[in-house]
């Protein structure tokens, strides 16, 4: 009993980590892929390709929870091989729980409605530790594409569309992770949440991630330049919790922008909106 399955990064418009709403948008470019292997042992094991000491507890909670669910008792091996950058605000650890539930359901052969399966590897990040929210948002945008509007607190998706824009990243060389987040600063910007939030949900994506940029940077300690950068002609935000920074413009614009950007330490690539989200492989 083998199950394969992929999920794709994202990036931020609104980080939930204000007023408990939040929103993100799936890229392509870069998956992380997971193949589970179920046996009658009982126990879950797991290995990250490339990063032996690597913290496997989210994808053993991932398989253990969807085994607890639609399965009979069974142990298995996960292993991950990823294209996201670990701890970097690209949703490493979304597209790892999202492809591990899907994998695992796949050995099972059981279909499940892939936002119900979105919440078991939400659940099991809670459970584990490493995140703040939950992050349904960036989640829900990795595992069903295009871009979400989600309540954190509740889960719920709010709002959802597939658009198809041009993206540019900014991935420096140091990690953060969303659990070591300062989230008492991150609560004080919650007025200014409030309005990404309003923007966002009218369908105004660019102008919520120029603020919530702003916001975000200012809270976080991150460097507002590459906002100021990519201004008036693309709109940027940090994402998630940072480093890395993600812009939406014209193509043109975007790789004037990458002319600026790569000149940072660090990796900047050109990739497109993924709009189809995770899939069994
Ligand atoms: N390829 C992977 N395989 C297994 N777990 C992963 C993988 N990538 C990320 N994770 C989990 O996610 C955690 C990082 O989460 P987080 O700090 O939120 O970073 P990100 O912003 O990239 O999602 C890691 O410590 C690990 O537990
Ligand atoms: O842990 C969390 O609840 C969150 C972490 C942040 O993302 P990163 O994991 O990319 O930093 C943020 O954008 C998201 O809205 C909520």
């Amino acid at each position: 009993m083998v199950g394969r399955a992929a999920a794709p990064a994202a990036g931020t418009v609104l980080n939930a980590l204000a007023n408990g709403y939040g929103s993100a948008f799936a890229i392509e470019d870069a998956y992380t892929e997971a193949t589970v292997e179920l046996d009658d042992t009982g126990a879950i094991t797991a290995k990250i390709a490339g990063k032996p000491d690597g913290d496997t507890r989210l994808v053993e909670r991932c398989v253990e929870s969807v085994i607890e669910r639609v399965g009979d008792g069974e142990g298995g091996h996960v292993r991950t091989e990823s294209e996201i950058p670990m701890a970097s605000g690209l949703k490493s650890s979304s597209a790892a729980a999202n492809a591990t539930v899907l994998a695992t359901l796949d050995a099972l052969d059981v279909d499940l409605d892939r936002e119900d399966a979105c919440r078991i590897g939400v659940d099991a990040a809670r459970e584990v530790g490493v995140t703040v929210t939950g992050a349904f948002d960036d989640a829900s945008a990795s595992m069903l594409g295009g871009v979400t509007v989600t309540d954190n607190t509740t889960d719920e998706l709010l709002r959802r569309e597939e658009p198809d824009w041009d993206v540019l990243v900014y991935t420096p060389d140091e990690q953060g992770f969303s659990a070591d987040a300062d989230v008492s600063r991150c609560e004080r910007i919650a007025p200014m949440a409030d309005v990404v939030y309003d923007l966002a949900m009218d369908g105004a994506y660019l102008d919520a991630m120029c603020v919530n940029g702003f916001a975000f940077c200012a809270a976080l300690d991150h460097s507002p330049e590459p906002l100021v950068e990519a201004l008036p002609d693309a709109a940027a935000s940090l994402s998630g919790t940072g480093p890395s920074y993600t812009a939406v413009g014209d193509r043109e614009t975007l790789e004037e922008l990458a002319a600026i950007w790569s000149q940072r330490e660090g990796h900047t690539w050109l990739t497109t909106t993924q709009r189809t989200g995770a899939t069994r492989r």
